[in-house]
């Protein structure tokens, strides 16, 4: 099976953790695009959705499924969402779509993160892809420089603004053995809104695309 093939298996098994009548919270890139068309087949059985992009949300409204403001809502069941890499604690890479920002938002409102993903993304260790951080323009050369001391080498991801008027700095060589510390440390410079780690909150089950099938992983 082609990569593609296997996103598209990952994004339709994802509807069996669809609750009737509810409202879904909906990720960003190629293997959610699946599951938004898998979510079109539901549209009359759901209340709608959450986005977490401007390219998804035009996506789920071209299917008929109507959008909700997050802040119209104060929880939702489930968030269906891709990663760049997953370990085997269920902490993710993301941001590789740059829609690290509102993906960690509309995450943290789901009680529960079902992550989508082909076995390519599959890793013992975080950092081979490489680990994007969200920043302000203006603190880009300063956060830059903190990630230097911190072991990465951050490359400044041209031609590209976020859906919230910022920009992404792209950190190679980091072998991430500690997620949820290096979470905290890069949350916590000055000019980052947000780093493309999911580890304090990272999935509660991975739908795996593998030749042999989906492979369901539940912490
Ligand atoms: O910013 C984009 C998101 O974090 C995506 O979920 C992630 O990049 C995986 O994308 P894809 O499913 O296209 O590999």
């Amino acid at each position: 099976m082609t990569q593609d093939e296997l996103k598209k298996a990952v994004g339709w098994a994802a509807l069996q953790y669809v609750e009737p009548g509810t409202i879904v919270g909906v990720g960003t890139g190629s293997t959610a695009a699946h599951f938004i068309d898998a979510l079109g087949t539901m549209k009359n059985q759901i209340e709608g959705a959450v986005s977490s992009s401007e390219a998804s949300t035009e996506k789920l409204k071209a299917l008929g499924i109507h959008v909700f403001d997050l802040n119209e809502i104060d929880e939702l069941s489930v968030y269906v969402d891709g990663a760049d890499e997953i370990n085997p604690q269920m902490q993710m890479i993301k941001g590789g779509g740059a829609a690290l920002t509102r993906e960690k938002i509309v995450a943290a409102v789901a009680k529960k993160f079902i992550c989508i993903a082909d076995a390519s993304k599959e890793v013992d260790v975080l950092g081979n892809f490489p680990l994007p951080v969200e920043v302000i323009p203006m603190a880009r050369s300063y956060v830059a420089r903190e990630l230097v001391k911190l072991g990465g080498l951050p490359e400044y991801r041209q031609n590209v603004i976020t859906d919230n008027g910022n920009i992404i700095l792209d950190v190679h060589n980091l072998r991430i053995l500690d997620p949820i510390e290096l979470e905290k440390t890069i949350n916590a410079l000055p000019g980052v809104v947000t780093v493309g780690l999911f580890a304090g909150r990272g999935a509660d089950v991975a739908l795996i695309g593998t030749a042999d099938g989906v492979k369901t992983i539940v912490k």
